[in-house]
């Protein structure tokens, strides 16, 4: 097994070659940067996201023993040590030629999805291993009720605190937040037959999803207000933006719609539900208990942030699952949600938009092996993509 990652900074002198590493090639201005580096120095230089991956994977390891699965499970990180690169060394040494990576993000999209395959794929590249070592990932798992019924759990809590502190549902906005990623991604997100083309293509469309499935069952299970009594509102809005302004992100702003909410006298309190992320990392503790508490508070509202999954035993119990999903055919496949479930293995152009197409990069878990590498890529793009490796096209 691999569990696939972002990575954080854990020091101070961590924090700008992070900084690095994430932004590559990825045009972010540097004003951006130097804002985002003032978040993580004033956190100390330090992000919580590998102690939580350590605990994740404590965890992880526990319940596949307990399944009688006694497989190791090594850690990759995308931008930081243990980087990816480290892991398939470690893997390659061990003599593993199968592993299956679960990458700690939920969603369809190049940001979530393709970018860990590559990333993988990158890996592959490096340690001469493309061809040689196969790298599955399992499923995009924002469906499985493991992931979702924490959150679901903590809403109908909050929503009862909520109440018994004097504000009745109907004054209550529930926001859920996740990462935003710019416009061309969300389109492009999902199969190219079908999610691409479609607005905010199956990023967004897996997200509302999620957030039915949660508000559904957080309704149900809180105790009815006093009648009369009308659903809460609720709507999906994004965080972390950090392209150039001319470039479209998906919208709106988790503060924007505080302030908007406020304007409006629509609610007394907002209820901040992080459905896009894994673990309470930077961006939740920053950019949601830092900057959208901060708004609430200036404009009269009430706010209260729900935790991630983190290493809640259902959400941990799920991953397990989705490595049973690939073991044995007659694994249940727990897919809770109307969005219909996701596959195994990504097409070849998916969450690719048509301008990346020219430079896409291999990837695992679609084009796996060399072959599928070439089909898709042609001989010239495997030698490109191999370009400087030492490895043979
Ligand atoms: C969809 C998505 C997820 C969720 C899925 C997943 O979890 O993978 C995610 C997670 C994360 N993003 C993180 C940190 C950062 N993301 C950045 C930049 C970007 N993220 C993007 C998307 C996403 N990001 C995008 C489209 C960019 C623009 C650059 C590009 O196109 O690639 C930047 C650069 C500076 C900035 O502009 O913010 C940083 C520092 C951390 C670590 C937090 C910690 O340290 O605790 C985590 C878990
Ligand atoms: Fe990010």
């Amino acid at each position: 097994m691999l569990l696939a990652s972002f990575g954080g900074p854990e020091g101070q002198d961590d924090v700008m070659p992070f900084l690095r590493n994430v932004t590559r090639g990825r045009g972010i201005p540097d004003e951006r940067l130097a804002e985002v580096g003032e978040h993580y120095r004033a956190l100390g230089g330090r992000s919580p996201i590998n102690e939580q991956n350590r605990r994740l994977l404590a965890a992880l390891r526990t319940e596949l023993g307990e399944r009688g699965i006694t497989v190791p499970v090594h850690w990759g990180n995308r931008n930081w040590t243990p980087t990816m690169r480290e892991a398939v060394e470690r893997l390659r040494e061990e003599g593993h030629r199968r592993v299956l990576a679960i990458a700690t993000s939920a969603y369809s999209s190049y940001s979530s999805c393709r970018q860990y395959r590559e990333d993988v794929a990158g890996a592959l590249v490096e340690t001469g291993m493309l061809g040689r070592m196969r790298i599955d990932k399992v499923r995009p798992y924002f469906d499985h009720p493991g992931f979702l019924d924490p959150f679901v759990e903590h809403l109908a809590e909050a929503l009862a605190t909520l109440e018994r502190r004097g504000t009745p549902r109907e004054r209550v906005q529930v926001l859920f937040t996740t990462h935003s990623i710019p416009l061309a991604m969300a389109t492009a997100s999902g199969p190219a037959e079908e999610g691409h083309g479609t607005p905010g293509g199956w990023y967004v469309a897996q997200h509302e999803a999620a957030c039915r499935y949660v508000m559904e069952r957080a309704e149900g299970d809180t105790p009815a207000s006093p009648a009369p009594t009308s659903p809460v509102p609720w709507r999906l809005v994004f965080q972390s933006r950090s392209g150039p302004p001319q470039v479209p992100w998906l919208e709106p702003d988790v503060n924007d719609a505080i302030r908007e909410i406020a304007r409006a006298g629509a609610a007394d309190a907002v209820v901040l539900v992080p459905i896009g992320f894994v673990s309470d990392h930077v961006e939740v503790i920053w950019d949601l208990d830092t900057e959208a508490a901060q708004t609430a508070q200036e404009e009269g509202l009430a706010c209260l942030r729900l935790p991630t999954p983190g290493t809640d035993a259902r959400f941990v119990a799920a991953l397990a699952d989705l490595v049973e999903e690939r073991m044995r055919e007659d694994a249940p496949r727990r897919c809770a949600t109307d969005f219909g479930g996701t596959a195994d293995v990504c097409g070849t152009a998916c969450c690719l938009s048509g301008s990346a197409r020219a430079s896409a990069r291999p990837t695992t878990s679609a084009l796996d092996s060399a072959a599928d590498a070439r089909a898709a890529l042609g001989q010239e793009g495997v030698a490109r993509a191999l370009e400087g490796s030492g490895a043979q096209a």
